[in-house]
């Protein structure tokens, strides 16, 4: 059997394409030199997947930005106002990723949205009747011929026409239907090109096939593929799936012409019962997906073999793979010194995953059942030290129904908290972090590394603390918050100080862009050491009279931005997160603090992909995890909640059934569409959608505000509108935040002087 990687983490092992491209933003380096940092990643990177013995090495899963975005750039997808920019082809790129404001003009970014169930997140390229889609672009055949001159021979990765004629924004009067015969002709010369210089096979991502499909899904996905493989020449054709199994059109996708299908068998709950039971065709290729790309637990291998025997029973010509690509995972346990042995033996990031794939590569060709390497890994699932703890079980296992209800129901609290904290109509606010600028980081790498106290360490975070509450003051906000300046992250941080958890020095995943996170690693049982935010919190509400906010991440999110334990359910170790995070909200609320948010902005990323599992298999869980964070406070205190992106118009109820009493979300990337949603629904929950977006550097204008509100203002009654930027402000400059919030001030009291 050979081996087989989806795709690679592109950001350098430590993070050397995003400080690169950060550093381009800043022309501090020329587009030239960050092509050079490109190179050399993707070098080293395609030589630690030879020289580890990957038969099937991919290219083009590199990417500056991001890979949709790549796409479109690739098929002409440009918007005009993009090219009336006149900057060169790398600004033009950067500016439909993160926006453009400056000498050339003003414009905004492409919308971004969560990369199927995982912390990714992609460009929405936007394409508008006038836009002729054709190939265009150079970049998968320049990095398949730079591979090759190193003597590598790869295997391109391209977004699959399907999957990117569904992701696509159509913002004129064609739909999907009408670029077919394009895509086709794009997609069928892209193959002619490959072919020309010696590629032997092609990846076509298609990870759209793993939803519910309707009937005219599977026949435009049909319509695509019979065209494209009508062209076909010597390149062979992988359709590669992952994130889930393909029920609804295993049997279309085999009776298309395609030289291999990549199965998920890690998500993919049905895969394996759909390939033994409606078999699979002699003379093409399975790429069976059975090491986990998204999580670090080492392969179970006695498992995966078991697996792979039954693949070989039926005379499946197998290709042993990753369920999808590494780029969710970090790069190597090499770079971590601290985590003992007895922990990293259990670990596999992207690296040691090479090694896994070896490992079955060498064991599926031999009589495993002896092997040693066997038997140490069979080791490895026995039993784990340290994570299990009996008062914590004991907790969770008394947990009954009236713990997930608050009382008095929510429009008593309305009222109550209307009177007690007389905000004014239209209440202005932000999410929560203030921009971590270069000496907020500096003073906590300097804590980290021992080179200041404890004291100098909290000493400075109360000075920024004390400005940003002044700042806000000045500005006009009504309910403050602290700024955040203690967390590295908002699910690290917690991660850090809870029971149960561990964590990595150099574990970083991309989330975005240059943007990554270093998601914790659940190890064991979780509970709270004590209280994590108290200080800060009440710290600074001693400095203003206004409301300030307390801050928390709520269970869900921290469940589903770190790496979840295998050994227990999903369901459970979101319970024992909710009672520890449960325990921070009574502490805060007994120390005066009288409005606590608790961010669950992942609580949409893991909804099933299905929608027959939503309930079942997630939502079912994971509102009475929320619910059960806030159900012991009092009806004055009031429940924040926030979520970055409002993709949640299909689970409004759920939403609402939260039950907090306000809710703040993403909404000025996404023309405002959740808010039909929100009257339809008759939502409960007072709102605050988000007036500009905080992902791109531009500041909003007041009118811009100002016409968002009015917007809003039309769905939603106006005793239930907050104003709030999109999401927190970490990511901001100083300056750019000041301007963009007196803006949102300003017009908030443009509506107060119309409406009230
Ligand atoms: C809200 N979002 C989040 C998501 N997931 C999370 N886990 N957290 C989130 O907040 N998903 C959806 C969105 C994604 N949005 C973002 C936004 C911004 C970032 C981001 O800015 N990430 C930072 C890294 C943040 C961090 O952990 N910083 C640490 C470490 C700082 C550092 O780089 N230290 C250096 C040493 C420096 C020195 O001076 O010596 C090092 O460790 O090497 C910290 O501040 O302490 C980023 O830079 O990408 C992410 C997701
Ligand atoms: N409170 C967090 C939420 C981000 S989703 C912040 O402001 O950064
Ligand atoms: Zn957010």
């Amino acid at each position: 059997m050979r081996t087989s990687i989806i795709g690679y983490p592109r950001v350098g092992a430590l993070r050397e394409l995003k400080f690169a491209t950060e550093k381009y933003f800043r022309a501090e380096i020329s587009a030239d030199e960050l092509q050079n940092t490109a190179r050399e990643i993707r070098k080293k990177q395609w030589n630690i997947q030879k020289d580890s013995g990957v038969d099937f090495i991919p290219s083009n899963d590199f990417s500056l930005y991001d890979n949709m975005l790549d796409t479109a750039v690739l098929f002409n997808i440009i918007p005009e106002r993009y090219v009336a920019l006149g900057v060169s082809a790398s600004d033009t790129y950067f500016a439909m990723a993160r926006g453009y404001q400056g000498e050339a003009g003003d414009v905004k970014a492409f919308a971004m949205k969560k990369w199927f169930n995982t912390n990714y997140h992609y460009m929405v390229p936007e394409i508008d009747d006038n836009i002729e889609l054709k190939l265009a672009g150079t970049k998968p055949f320049d990095e398949y011929e730079e591979a090759k001159e190193l003597g590598i021979q790869t295997k391109p990765v391209v977004v699959g026409a399907f999957t990117f004629l569904k992701l696509l924004r159509y913002v004129g009067s064609k739909t999907a239907e009408d670029y077919t015969e394009a895509v086709i002709g794009a997609y069928s010369e892209l193959l002619a090109r490959f072919n020309n210089l010696g590629a032997e096979w092609v990846q076509f991502d298609e990870p759209y096939l793993v939803h519910d499909l309707s009937a005219e899904d599977i026949s435009l996905f049909e319509k695509l593929y019979s065209g494209i493989l009508s062209s076909k020449n010597e390149v062979k054709i992988l359709l590669q799936t992952y994130f889930g199994d393909v029920r609804d059109c295993y049997r279309n996708i085999l009776a298309l012409d395609f030289d291999g299908v990549g199965l998920d068998f890690v998500e993919g709950r049905k895969t394996l019962d759909l390939v033994t039971e409606n078999g699979f065709p002699e003379g093409r290729l399975l790429f069976a997906g059975v090491v986990n790309g998204k999580n670090i637990w080492k392969n179970n291998y006695k498992k995966t073999l078991s697996i792979l025997e039954e693949l070989k029973k039926k005379e499946i010509d197998t290709v042993i793979g990753t369920s999808c690509s590494l780029l969710h995972v970090p790069y190597t346990l090499k770079n971590e010194t601290k985590l003992p042995e007895k922990y990293t033996a259990h670990f596999a990031f992207a690296e040691e995953k090479l090694t896994e794939l070896a490992a079955l590569k060498m064991l599926s060709e031999c009589d495993w059942t002896g092997a040693g390497v066997l038997q140490e890994n069979a080791a490895l699932f026995v039993d784990r030290p340290d994570c299990r703890d009996a008062e914590v079980q004991e907790r969770v296992a008394k947990i009954d129904e009236n713990d997930f209800v608050r009382l008095p129901e929510f429009s008593t609290r309305e009222a109550i908290q209307k009177e007690w904290f007389h905000l004014p109509p239209f209440p202005t606010t932000t999410i929560g972090s203030f921009p971590q600028t270069a000496d907020v980081k500096a003073n906590r790498t300097a804590f980290r590394k021992g080179e200041i106290t404890e004291a100098q360490y909290i000493a400075f975070n109360r000075q920024k603390i004390a400005a940003c509450v002044e700042q806000q003051e000045e500005i006009g906000l009504d309910v403050l918050v602290h700024g955040e300046y203690e967390r590295n992250d908002m699910v690290e941080y917690f991660g850090e100080q809870l029971n149960g958890y561990l964590f990595t020095e150099k574990g970083w995943v991309q989330s975005y862009g240059t943007r990554c996170v270093k998601p914790p690693l659940i190890w064991g049982d979780v509970s709270r050491i004590k209280p994590m935010t108290v200080e800060w919190s009440t710290y600074a509400q001693s400095l203003t009279e206004k409301p300030m906010k307390g801050m928390l991440t709520g269970p869900v999110t921290i469940l589903n931005w770190s790496f979840p334990r295998e050994d227990i359910s999903l369901k459970e170790s979101t319970c024992q997160i909710a009672l520890a995070i449960r325990d921070e909200v009574l502490d805060l609320e007994a120390n005066g603090i009288g409005i606590i948010q608790v961010d669950e902005a992942a609580l949409r990323e893991k909804l099933p992909l299905r929608k027959s599992d939503w309930y079942s298999e997630y939502l079912d869980w994971a509102i009475p995890a929320f619910r059960l964070v806030h159900s012991g406070v009092k009806a004055e205190t009031q429940i924040h909640t926030h979520m970055c992106y409002s993709e949640f118009t299909d689970i409004i109820q759920a939403i609402d059934d939260m039950d907090a009493d306000v809710i703040t979300f993403e909404a000025s990337r996404s023309d405002l569409l959740i808010l039909d949603a929100l009257k339809e629904n008759d939502f409960k929950t007072e709102v605050g959608p988000g007036v500009y977006d905080i992902h791109s550097p531009r500041v909003p204008s007041i009118q811009e505000i100002k016409s968002a509100l009015d917007k809003m203002l039309k769905k939603i009654s106006p005793e239930k509108l907050w104003v709030n930027p999109d999401c927190g402000l970490k990511t901001r400059g100083t300056a750019e935040t000041t301007a963009s919030l007196e803006n949102l001030v300003a017009a908030a009291k443009e509506l107060r002087n119309e409406n009230c």
